[in-house]
């Protein structure tokens, strides 16, 4: 069967698809390595031209009211519910995700980004600061052309949780996704131009590092929200700060995932199978140290190696299929390099190994030790490092060495212990007996080099805005000559 999911045109500029002149860019479905579309990276020019295009939009979408914007990001939301199965079809098809996920987990999270900052803008209102007779007040303005760049892992989600708080307040934006998952951003530039969006409010251009190295770097862009791994967070926060460009950065983790001995167990081995497993290990958020209390361990361990016998690995089209392909041979390679790098190092292989072709099973390493490198780098695949602690002071020093901060979770069932662990781990996302769940109610990022600024729920606003503070004189100046 010949798949395609060939697009109009690679990118969309001021309101229409326009070609890429840049090099050619294959899509690849992850499960079969098909070639299901060939699109073509924008030039020097492109970027330009999509810049200026939302440089000109801009002050006419910013002069609508916020419930107008607001109508228009809802109405792109009830698109997207209307399409969900297209939609989620086509996320599969651009990252192999098994459909079963696609379609609870990435459009519809991106549908309710969508709905939360069209129901929250028009709330946003600025401070009376009463100064005797004069006064003063402040606005929130919004910050011009956002340039915001995705991951391959949650291509749309990405991509409606940029464009949400950035458009509702005012901004217009030019997105850049991965050159690995191009083709969910090119469909959200469509709804919204179906859902009445002015054109040039939202534009797409393709293209590897480069392509988003000449986006961060264009003069009129105001701000630059990444979501990818930390060194290229180094890179583009460097490049933004030559322009003192506000920044968001999601960036990645080696989250850890803390169970104590009263924890219950049967729950803490489904967070771990989220915390790990999900997306087939590729969560930026994911708890991939797991601490162990050592009086459950192996207990733990055990009900995990026979939970993860009832995984599906297969065709991500399958209804059935709960576990994908790795999103490219070469993630593949990496994420078996770290397996053989874990095993070679001394940790036990609980389940899982390295798998075959683009599919590699939930693996779990255990025993193993927080110098190993499967204990202190990011693998961004199916693969679990258990660890083992014996008390709450040990287990928040060994949680806490590390440069990233991006995650936590903590199960146990003394609460008065949840919270104060909770307190004192160095993460920006945590949770409590639950993991990776991520409402559009909740900020979500990190801390340390996992990144800054938030997204989602109303910190998201501050990001995408700033604020004028306006003094209004009522009486005569006082002047000294
Ligand atoms: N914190 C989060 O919200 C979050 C979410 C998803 C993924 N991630 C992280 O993303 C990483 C995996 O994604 P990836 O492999 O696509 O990341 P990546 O860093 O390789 O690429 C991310 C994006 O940056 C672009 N890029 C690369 N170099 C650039 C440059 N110099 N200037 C501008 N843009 C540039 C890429 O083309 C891509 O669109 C993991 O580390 C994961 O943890 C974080």
């Amino acid at each position: 069967m010949t798949i395609s999911a060939q697009p109009a045109a690679s990118l969309f500029i001021d309101g229409r698809p326009v070609e890429g002149q840049g090099a050619a860019l294959p899509v690849r479905y992850p499960f079969t390595g098909e070639v299901i579309a060939t699109l073509h990276e924008a030039s020097t020019g492109q970027v330009a031209d999509a810049c200026r295009a939302a440089k000109a939009a801009q002050p006419a979408w910013a002069a609508l009211s916020p419930a107008e914007r607001g109508r228009v990001l809802s109405r792109a939301a009830r698109i997207i519910e209307a399409r969900a199965e297209e939609l989620a079809r086509l996320e599969t098809l651009d990252t192999g995700k098994p459909i079963q996920e696609t379609l609870v987990a990435d459009w519809p999270s991106g549908a309710a980004a969508l709905d939360f900052f069209a129901g929250l803008a028009p709330t946003v209102t600025g401070q009376m600061i009463p100064l005797g007779q004069d006064w003063a007040y402040t606005r929130r303005e919004p910050l011009g052309v956002c340039a915001g760049i995705g991951a391959w892992n949650y291509p749309s989600q990405i991509a409606c949780w940029k464009a949400a708080p950035a458009l509702v307040m005012g901004n217009t934006m030019v997105f850049k996704p991965s050159e690995e998952t191009p083709l969910g951003a090119l469909k959200l530039a469509e709804i919204f131009i179906e859902a009445g969006m002015p054109p040039g409010v939202f534009n797409v251009v393709q293209g590897r590092g480069e392509v988003g190295a000449a986006l961060v770097t264009y003069p009129n862009v105001a701000k630059v929200s990444l979501t990818g791994s930390v060194p290229t967070g180094r890179r583009v926060y460097a490049a933004a700060a030559e322009g003192m460009r506000h920044v968001t950065m999601e960036l990645g983790g080696k989250s850890p995932l803390i169970v104590f001995e009263d924890a219950d167990l049967d729950q803490a081995v489904s967070a771990a199978i989220l915390a790990n497993f999900y997306s087939s290990g590729q969560i930026c958020s994911n708890g991939t140290r797991v601490f162990l209390h050592e009086d459950i361990k192996e207990e733990f361990l055990s009900r995990l190696a026979s939970r993860v016998k009832a995984v599906r690995m297969g065709d991500p089209l399958d209804p059935t299929t709960n576990h994908g392909p790795i999103i490219t041979p070469a993630q593949a390679g990496k994420i078996r390099d770290a397996i053989a790098a874990g095993l070679a190092a001394g940790a036990r292989l609980v389940c899982g190994g390295p798998g075959e072709g683009a599919f590699i099973p939930p693996t779990v390493l255990a025993d193993a030790s927080d110098d190993m490198s499967i204990a202190t780098d990011e693998i961004f695949g199916p693969v679990m490092t258990a660890l083992s602690f014996a008390d709450e002071d040990e287990v928040i020093a060994r949680a806490n060495a590390t440069p990233f901060g991006l995650a936590a979770g903590v199960f146990t069932s003394d609460l008065t212990r949840a919270h104060r662990v909770i307190a004192r781990l160095e993460a920006g996302t945590c949770w409590i007996n639950a993991y990776n769940l991520t409402p559009v109610e909740m900020p979500f990022g990190g801390v340390k080099m996992s990144g800054l600024g938030r997204e989602n729920s109303a910190a998201a606003i501050e990001h995408y805005s700033q604020l004028k503070s306006v003094y209004v004189g009522m009486g005569g100046v006082d002047a000294p000559y």
